[in-house]
């Protein structure tokens, strides 16, 4: 059974269409990103799919349910951007009411909070109240939190957000982790991290299911992302499409990208090498050269 499934679903505050005809399906497995611009309707699909609020047309189920049945109860979890714990009582007591409230006896709960938390690399911090945790170790505890019961899935709006690179790159490792058991539908802005994590993107524009994309189907070896250090002219462009297998080049980001099409066939690093060595000879220092495109080039080239 698909974990979720819309069909035509919509919703409005007022006059204003926040979600239009949205019809999607998502099978269990690694994460899912929901991408799209600032207002887009993300949220609201999320909101939708915790049944925090109702549509105004269209079906929106999970696991064969709708969103905030008693059969999801335990199943479903939401991380929300804000997440906040309250501060008069210890990071361990809280995780255990949660616990309990899914049902858990009071043992249990005690053991499922210590378990969340050690999956987060925080079994320490049972004793602290969420005041003496850093903004990094507060985001772990809510994901710790999310994944109380171990949930077929889970939505995390920005789950990175805020935090600095240790962190992020933590919370990244333990979504990768986790997501041998859950689902994870991650809403965020921040592509490079998604491209890293996810398997399947979402596009929303303006209400709108605008793609829906693979990114591990589209074949990753017919492009090459080139970034260089400074802008480099049309000239090497030209230079780039003369080397062998190469079919196109595109020049972006006022020079400092070039996204390099070439043959299938071609695929024995040939080109990587002749590619470099035309920066070598050209004099042009480059930041990287990586296998295929991309997130936001997929998604808005
Ligand atoms: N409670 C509300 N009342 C009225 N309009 C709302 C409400 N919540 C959202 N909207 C509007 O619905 C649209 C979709 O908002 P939503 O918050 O779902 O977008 P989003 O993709 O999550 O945006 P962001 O990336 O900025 O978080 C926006 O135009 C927003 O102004």
């Amino acid at each position: 059974m698909s974990l979720i499934v819309t069909r035509n679903l919509t919703k409005r505050y007022g006059s204003k269409t926040a979600l239009d005809d949205v019809s999607l399906q998502v099978e269990a497995g690694a994460p899912v990103a929901l991408v799209g611009p600032n207002g887009a309707g993300k949220t609201t699909l999320m909101s939708l799919m915790c049944g925090y609020i109702q549509p105004d047309g269209g079906s929106l189920e999970i696991l064969g349910h709708v969103p905030g049945s008693r059969q999801l109860l335990g199943k479903v979890c939401a991380l929300p951007q804000d997440a906040l714990l309250d501060p008069n009582f210890s990071v361990g007591e809280q995780l255990s009411f949660f616990a309990s409230l899914q049902g858990f006896s009071a043992k249990d709960a005690r053991r499922e909070a210590e378990r969340v938390l050690e999956l987060v690399e925080l079994k320490d911090a049972a004793r602290h109240k969420p005041t003496a945790l850093s903004h990094g170790m507060g985001k772990r505890v809510a994901i710790a939190q999310a994944l109380i019961g171990t949930p077929q899935l889970v939505l995390l709006d920005e789950p990175t957000a805020g935090l600095d690179p240790a962190n992020a790159r933590a919370v990244r490792e333990l979504i990768s982790h986790a997501s041998e058991q859950t689902t994870f539908l991650i809403s965020s802005h921040n592509l490079e991290e998604l491209e890293r994590l996810c398997d399947t993107v979402l596009y929303l524009d303006k209400g709108k299911l605008s793609q829906s994309l693979s990114i591990k189907s589209e074949s990753v070896e017919r492009f090459l992302t080139l970034s260089l250090q400074d802008s480099a002219g049309e000239e090497l462009g030209d230079k780039l499409s003369t080397l062998p297998g190469v079919h196109s080049v595109k020049r972006q980001h006022n020079g400092r990208e070039f996204i390099i099409g070439f043959e299938p066939a071609s695929r024995d690093y040939g080109l990587e090498k002749a590619a470099l060595e035309l920066l070598a000879i050209e004099g042009i220092r480059y930041r990287q050269l990586l296998n295929g495109k991309s997130l936001e080039d997929k998604l808005f080239s």
